[in-house]
Order: C-alpha cells, then sequence, then structure tokens
C-alpha cells in the first residue's frame, strides 16, 4: 500500500470533508459524532460490548459553514475482533469517503485510563496507513464532564495518565487535541466543542494545502467503483432488453465485489501481521517484566544501568 501522501487528489472547497472516528469500543465515537452532526443520527450506549458494529456516514453543514461527512467506525483496530471483519469495514469506510480521508478523530476518553488497546488501534492504524495517517490525527478526550466535575483540566489527566505512546501522537500530530462533552445541553457549549474541533481540522486542510488522505487500496476501491458505473452507464445507453441488462449488471456487481474482496484480504494479511507483532511485543515485554521481579525477589545484583541498556 502506499503510504499516503505521494498520490493524494486535491479537494475543493465545496466538497464535504471526510472525518472518520477511530478508537476503543465505548470511548465515545458515536456520541462525538452526533455532538457534531448536531443531533443523534448514531447509536449511542454504554455497553460492554460494541454497540457500532458497521461504518456508518451522516453529513451536515454545520452552522459556520463546514459541510462535513462523518463516519463512525466500530471498534476497528480492536484485535479482539477479527481480522476478516476489520479489513471489510476498513474497505467499506473507504468507500464511503468520496474524495479520500480529510480527519481521523482518535478518540480517547478522559473518563478511564489509557489502555493498551489505545496503543492497539494506534499501531494497526499506522501499520495499514503508514505514520504519514498521523499528519491527519486529531486526538479527542471525550468526558469534558467528567474532568471539569473533578476540577481539573486535560493537562492534570495527561499528567496523571499519559503513556508514552500518547505523547508520541501528540507530538506527531502536531499536538492537535481537544476535549469535549458530548452530554452538556448548553447550546452555547456545544456550538463552542464543535467549532474547537473543525478548527483543527481546518488546520489539517491547511497544513496539507486541501489534500485528502488516499492510498493505493482507496484508489483501487475507486477505480473500481468508477468501473462498475461507466459499464451499467454503457448498458443503459445500448437496447438490450431488460432482462438482459439486468443479467449484465448483475455480472458486473459481482466482478466487483470479488475484487473489494481481494482489497480486504491484503489489508486483512496485513492486520494479521500487525497483530503479531504486537503480541510479540508485548510477550517481551512481559518476559523482561518477569525476569526484572524475579532478579528483585532473590536479589540477583542487575546489571548498573548506563545509557546504553537504557535504551
Ligand atoms: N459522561 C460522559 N459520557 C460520555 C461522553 N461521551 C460518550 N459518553 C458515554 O460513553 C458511552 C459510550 O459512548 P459511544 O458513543 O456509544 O461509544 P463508541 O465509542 O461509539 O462505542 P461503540 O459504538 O460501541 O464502538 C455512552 O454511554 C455515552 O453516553 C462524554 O463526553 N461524557
Amino acid at each position: 500500500m502506499n503510504k499516503g501522501g505521494a498520490q493524494q487528489k486535491g479537494h475543493s472547497s465545496k466538497q464535504a470533508e471526510n472525518i472518520v472516528l477511530v478508537g476503543r469500543t465505548g470511548n465515545g465515537k458515536s456520541a462525538t459524532g452526533n455532538s457534531l452532526i448536531g443531533k443523534k443520527v448514531f447509536a449511542s450506549k454504554a455497553h460492554a460490548s460494541g454497540v457500532t458494529m458497521k461504518c456508518q456516514t451522516h453529513g451536515v453543514v454545520t452552522k459556520d459553514g463546514h459541510k462535513i461527512n462523518v463516519i463512525d467506525t466500530p471498534g476497528l483496530f480492536d484485535l479482539s475482533v477479527s481480522a476478516e471483519y476489520i479489513s471489510k469495514e476498513i474497505v467499506r469506510c473507504l468507500t464511503l469517503a468520496e474524495g479520500g480521508i480529510h480527519a481521523v478523530l482518535l478518540v480517547l476518553s478522559a473518563r478511564t485510563r489509557i489502555t493498551q488497546e489505545e496503543e492497539n488501534t494506534l499501531r494497526t492504524l499506522q501499520a495499514l496507513f503508514g505514520s504519514q495517517i498521523l499528519d491527519y490525527v486529531v486526538v479527542v478526550f471525550t468526558g469534558g464532564d467528567v474532568l471539569e466535575e473533578c476540577k481539573e483540566t486535560l493537562e492534570d489527566y495527561l499528567g496523571r495518565d499519559c503513556p508514552t505512546f500518547i505523547k508520541e501522537v501528540m507530538r506527531m500530530s502536531s499536538n492537535r487535541k481537544v476535549v469535549i462533552d458530548n452530554k452538556t445541553h448548553d447550546e452555547g457549549k456545544k456550538a463552542e466543542q464543535v467549532h474547537k474541533l473543525l478548527s483543527l481540522v481546518d488546520d489539517i486542510r491547511r497544513s496539507k494545502c486541501g489534500e485528502a488522505y488516499t492510498d493505493d487500496t482507496y484508489h483501487m476501491i475507486k477505480e473500481e467503483s468508477e468501473k462498475l458505473r461507466k459499464h451499467h452507464e454503457e448498458l443503459e445507453s445500448k437496447n438490450y432488453s431488460e432482462e438482459c441488462a439486468a443479467e449484465m449488471k448483475n455480472q458486473s456487481l459481482i466482478l466487483y465485489k470479488e475484487n473489494l474482496k481481494q482489497m480486504s484480504e491484503q489489508l486483512e494479511k496485513k492486520l494479521k501481521d500487525a497483530a503479531e507483532a504486537q503480541e510479540k511485543a508485548l510477550s517481551k515485554m512481559t518476559q523482561e517484566n518477569n525476569e526484572l521481579n524475579l532478579a528483585l525477589k532473590i536479589h540477583i545484583p542487575l546489571p548498573p544501568i548506563t545509557p546504553c541498556n537504557i535504551l
């Protein structure tokens, strides 16, 4: 897969901006999508397992004139879901993102601790789309109300509980972060939050000169869809019998689906490789921790700490 930038196409300011919500199940992706749209269009509920099972999209023109298309995703990068399912949904998500991806909202929750799953989300996002996807990331912390109740700021929360990978993401995504309270009924606060979030999306557009994120999979999907559209148009322009045209359309649809299936199989392989690499890294870390604990228990002198063995 091409790592993003090189094949990007520009997008006109009239085109809707595709904003994709990613993150662990229950972090508040759908609730954030609803805040952006300004009404409840995505199902958002407290639930042990995922509420959103398929990528869904809704478009709106916001009060300050942003034409946006919000794509809500299931816990896509949660590796407990099968790689086959995730890759199919990614292909669907890219099919929905007409013109490419203009922003990725990495949704975290300030109501809970940042977990290993969040790191998985991020690593998988990078493995699939390349590190360039971080140029399009805004980190969104839901649960602004809970922080307020505890009289805490985001900086307090992050100061207490910010794993290195989150610091790394923020650095690589130009520190675009925002807190959102999806529970508020205060209309002024709602508008201000959306405005703040979309101004970060604007920052991305400016820094990328209006170019959306696209990659090889995206372009292949577009090519296939275009081929299908042209073929159907051609059939309509010819004088085939209704039955014959329907049969031919059906054949090209089958071929289109088959080609998309191949693309999702390629993504599936990438996902599996990424999951394997993550598992290896995790088990290495666990083993090192166990060795360290054992050494401390039986008082084996540890090697002196030098800059080399820290690294
Ligand atoms: N207090 C508080 N709760 C929130 C906020 N945002 C979301 N929630 C709650 O968090 C729970 C999960 O929210 P969802 O929007 O369904 O989360 P999701 O990430 O879309 O979850 P899936 O659809 O399962 O992937 C719901 O009970 C929301 O009401 C927030 O800003 N503050």
